[in-house]
């Protein structure tokens, strides 16, 4: 499989008054990616981040910066997020139906990498045309938990569509969010998943770096 493992604490579960210092300890630790979740209140109950956020973290850090659009009207972040220093920018199928192909063009001439997320409740098929556009994403993002909150329960049923996803797509960038940690890797790992987003189990472990070198051989293992 060409794809490569990619470790992406969610920023979610760091101490927000001390982010930059917050991101610096999870490279440090061995991160590939930090996962930052922009949450609108509308789209889901919750709201966090914009680029004002993603634009003082830039000037801290060259790290890739995995932006997680769980908001209505992902086209509208899409200039301040490019400008901002975003690297990726994944938006809900849910929320992007009648404009995706304008979505992706727009984040690709922002020089960030498109991707697709997928709630709990889509079903898979809804990704395809996505991934096999002329002009498609670069990765897909499985929700396995409800978007919105960290530190929910992984739900093992999704593992089916990651798993349909890996053997229809072999170099796709599969991207697994919700409830990973060391009790759960195998399972998404196994499936397909290469890109892990986890927030409390690595936040909240007393040695951070030994989970992230667990997820990682958890992927490597499964390649
Ligand atoms: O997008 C989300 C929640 O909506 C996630 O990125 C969570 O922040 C992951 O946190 P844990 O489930 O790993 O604690």
């Amino acid at each position: 499989m060409a794809v490569t493992p990619k470790i992406a604490p969610s920023m979610l579960s760091s101490d927000f008054a001390n982010l930059a210092s917050e991101a610096h300890r999870m490279i440090n630790y061995g991160a590939d990616w930090l996962h930052m979740d922009i949450m609108d209140g509308h789209f889901v109950p919750n709201l966090t981040m914009g680029a004002p956020i993603i634009e003082s973290l830039r000037k801290h850090t060259k790290a890739y910066l995995d932006c997680h659009l769980m908001v209505t009207n992902p086209l509208d972040y899409v200039e301040s997020l490019g400008k901002a220093g975003a690297s990726g920018f994944t938006f809900h199928v849910e929320a992007s139906k009648d404009n995706w192909k304008e979505l992706i063009q727009n984040i690709k001439s922002q020089g960030m990498k498109p991707g697709v997320a997928i709630n709990p409740g889509t079903s898979v098929e809804e990704v395809y045309p996505l991934v096999e556009s002329e002009n498609p994403v670069e990765m897909v993002l499985v929700m396995t938990v409800e978007p919105g909150f960290g530190g929910q329960k992984f739900m093992p049923d999704m593992m089916e569509k990651v798993r349909i996803l890996r053997k229809k797509y072999p170099s796709l960038d599969i991207e697994v969010d919700g409830g990973l940690g060391p009790s759960t890797i195998d399972a998404a790992a196994s499936a397909g998943a290469n890109c892990i987003v986890a927030g409390s189990s690595v936040f909240g472990a007393p040695e951070p770096a030994q989970v992230i070198s667990l997820l990682r051989n958890s992927v490597e293992k499964a390649q």
